[in-house]
């Protein structure tokens, strides 16, 4: 299904990876200016519609097939107490996924998405990223390309999520290996852990910092990941192979997607930052990507929530963009 079976092959898929069609980006801002409305008067709105318009190569486009992808992994750290849960919540909260009892259900039910959710060898999980790599060569590939193989080539939305319990301390640990600094700048609550429970996060973050050199972002997904962190990356990099738009969720999956533009600069174009999660330091990283978020709601949830509750907000851009008049076609005078 993916069509790479190395890490070379993949990085020659970021680096071949197709852009925006600049056509249907200008049209988008010609139709634009024309519409029954004062310049600019639908602010960022406007700006989203016509960044859609270019992946989608359609001045005019729709969004009739947003896709939710959930993907679920668990991690070897959570042996050193880092999150308030116990492990066996990411089976359980599967299980909810599959049953339609999660919030991301009701969601995807909202805004009219499909939702899936991939369960990444659960009863397998990764090592203790403070003793040794969190994943061997074979089980990181395996792992991206179960995301790549996740995404439907015929949808015209992606947003990708994650369960996993623990997954807060891998993605600050990701986030510092990216972008420099110690594991108290990046740790947060997660669940809920408590000062202690932050202290000690901070602690294991730095540990795996000391003994994983390498800062290769690929190989920092690798020794410091996890693998729906490693699907969620595949599965970004896919949607862009597809030219489908992606709105990113928290902290976890921001953190998969740093990995990309970290490995190929612009890798994220494709991508708008649905959320600023309450996890601390979610407004540091996406700052650091130069990505402004849609929405601010103090959600700290996952799932790809604050994703899909931003596909409401890109929808109704899309058409005001694609259904309004132009003034020629109301009768309306210009200004
Ligand atoms: O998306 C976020 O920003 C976010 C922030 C805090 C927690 N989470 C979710 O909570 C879980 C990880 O929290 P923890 O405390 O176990 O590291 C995992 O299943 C995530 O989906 C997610
Ligand atoms: C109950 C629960 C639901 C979640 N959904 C995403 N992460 C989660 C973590 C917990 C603990």
């Amino acid at each position: 299904m993916a069509p790479f079976s190395t890490i070379s092959e993949f990085k020659t898929l970021l680096a071949n990876a197709p852009e925006a069609d600049d056509d249907a980006t200008a049209g988008a801002r010609r139709r634009n200016a024309q519409l029954t409305k004062p310049p600019g008067a639908l602010g960022r709105l406007e700006e989203l519609a016509i960044w859609y318009a270019g992946w989608r190569g359609s001045d005019s486009p729709a969004i009739d097939a947003p896709q939710i992808v959930v993907f679920a992994g668990n991690h070897g750290v959570c042996a050193q107490g880092v999150s308030a849960f116990p492990p066996e919540v990411t089976v359980q909260m599967v299980a909810n996924f599959e049953h339609g009892g999660a919030a991301i259900n009701q969601l995807a039910k909202t805004f009219g998405a499909t939702m899936h959710v991939h369960a990444l060898e659960l009863d397998r999980p990764t090592a203790d990223f403070t003793q040794s790599p969190a994943m061997s060569e074979a089980e990181f590939i395996a792992a991206l390309r179960t995301g790549w193989g996740a995404v439907n080539p015929a949808a015209d939305l992606l947003v990708p999520g994650e369960m996993g319990i623990g997954n807060t301390t891998v993605a600050a640990a990701v986030g510092a290996a990216l972008f420099g600094g110690i594991g108290a700048d990046w740790v947060g609550r997660g669940t809920g852990v408590d000062d202690a429970g932050l202290a000690n996060k901070a602690r294991v973050v730095d540990a795996g910092l000391a003994r994983h050199a390498s800062r290769e972002p690929l190989e920092v997904l690798r020794c410091l990941g996890g693998r729906e962190l490693a699907a969620m990356a595949g599965a970004i990099a896919a949607a862009r192979a597809h030219r489908i738009p992606v709105i990113l969720d928290g902290f976890i999956c921001t953190a998969a997607a740093a990995v990309l533009e970290k490995t190929r600069a612009g890798a994220l174009d494709h991508c708008v930052a649905g959320h600023l999660s309450a996890e601390g330091a979610h407004g540091r990283m996406l700052d650091s990507l130069d990505k402004v978020p849609l929405l601010s709601l103090g959600l700290c949830l996952g799932e790809g929530s604050g994703g899909a509750a931003a596909i409401g907000v890109l929808k109704a851009a899309v058409a005001c963009h694609s259904g309004m008049a132009t003034f020629a076609e109301a009768g309306v005078s210009d200004g």
